[in-house]
């Protein structure tokens, strides 16, 4: 199956009507209903948003009109909607952050050299995220990235409705939260996911207000994926990043732009609830605002701050290679928080398998004689999966359990 073919089968389409859905929702929210309507001017319409909105009224604002939470933020709205609002339990409470602890930083220059290929897969084991620095893109590449990342969700909402419908849900999608159709309380985040397809279908379709600088900082990273797959499957006994190893590990690249308003209320909502990804590996680029925690090692519910670091790409394990390492290697859970006075972007890159690919723990790990964990399955199928409910922990790697 071609990229194509596999996104287009995706069940990620966000019309989906939502009853079931709603009908729970109404349920959870009761009591923080208001009744009054707010109005408030924007540029030269009026744009009413009443706060007792149902699912399907929200959906049709966030969704179908593609204004997304940037449009929902921009009312200036003194709370959040209640679809909005996490039940108590899934809030990130402060006292469970680890004080004065993060993860490593390991520059990247001399990444040949034994004692950083070390340092590398040390980070990979032990914390399962890390930040690189001196990986060689210039500063000029990413701040021109970040810059078309603000301008791409800035552009007024008839035009990104209109990108929406005309855009291939293969090659570019446009999306609020997560998965809405799934999720029973809503995330605070809009974003777009561009596939590193080929050439032809990048000229066509990514929108062009952010395609030149996506292009160029894709193709640094690239380089970087390499070098630091090379690293981390030396470390697990496979000595050639071959051909057929490459489209199993990086056979389809997407790069994410993820925009999180200013949030009245951010200790109420998720920017992104706990998840571990379920790429290979995933390096990530965050602005200067901060927000990312990844969950402690101690097993419990502690998480620690990753600050941003200028220049630095953040750098985590995901399922792919958890599954494939059987178990060597572990993704760790991770979420981010919105802010309440500035708006908030991050940059993923999620380096995923080629949908056809078939993943399961490589033979390289199992020549000792350890038992597979996992079993072969299609990478496909385990995309459609995690995409088919809400961000839910470390739930989606059961998937693919024996
Ligand atoms: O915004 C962030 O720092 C994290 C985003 C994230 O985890 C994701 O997009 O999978
Ligand atoms: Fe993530």
């Amino acid at each position: 199956m071609d990229v194509e073919t596999w996104y287009r089968h995706a069940p990620i389409t966000e019309e989906t009507v939502y009853f079931d859905m709603m009908n729970k929702v109404d349920m959870i929210n009761k009591g923080f209903l208001l009744s009054s309507l707010l109005v408030q001017p924007l540029s030269l319409t009026l744009v009413y948003f009443p706060m007792s909105s149902t699912r399907s009224n929200l959906t049709h604002f966030l969704v179908n009109q593609a204004n997304g939470v940037k449009g929902l933020a921009d009312l200036n709205l003194p709370t959040v909607p209640p679809q909005y609002i996490q039940p108590l339990q899934a809030r990130l409470d402060h006292t469970k952050i680890v004080p004065r602890q993060s993860i490593p930083i390991i520059d990247f220059t001399n990444w040949e050299d034994p004692d950083v290929q070390n340092s590398i897969f040390d980070a990979a084991v032990e914390w399962g995220f890390f930040q690189i620095i001196n990986h060689g893109i210039p500063f000029k590449v990413i701040d021109d990235l970040k810059a078309s990342v603000h301008r791409f969700f800035e552009l007024p909402a008839q035009e990104k409705k209109s990108l929406k419908e005309s855009s291939p849900p293969e090659v570019v999608r446009l999306a609020t939260s997560f998965s809405p159709h799934a999720e029973l309380v809503l995330e605070w985040k809009d974003y777009l996911q561009l596939v590193y397809a080929s050439e032809e279908k990048i000229h066509a379709h990514w929108p062009a207000i952010c395609k030149d600088q996506a292009v160029e900082y894709m193709k640094y990273c690239e380089v970087i994926i390499r070098k630091l797959l090379k690293v981390l499957l030396k470390k697990v006994n496979v000595e050639e990043l071959d051909k057929a190893r490459e489209d199993t590990l990086m056979g389809a690249m997407i790069l994410g732009f993820n925009y999180y308003p200013a949030c009245p209320e951010p200790e109420v909502v998720s920017g992104v609830a706990p998840h571990s990804d379920i790429s290979s590996i995933t390096v990530l680029l965050q602005d200067d605002i901060g927000g990312l925690y990844v969950r402690g090692s101690d097993g419990g519910d502690s998480w620690i701050y990753v600050p941003p670091v200028e220049g630095a790409l953040v750098i985590n394990i995901g399922d792919v290679l958890q599954i494939m390492s059987n178990e060597r290697y572990k993704s760790i859970e991770h979420r981010a928080v919105a802010n309440k006075r500035k708006t908030r972007i991050s940059i993923p890159i999620f380096v995923n398998p080629a949908p056809d690919a078939v993943i399961g723990p490589l033979s390289e790990v199992l020549e000792n004689g350890d038992k597979p964990k996992y079993k072969q399955l299609l990478y496909s199928d385990y995309f459609k999966y995690f995409f088919s409910k809400a961000h839910d922990g470390k739930k989606t790697i059961e998937f693919a359990m024996i």
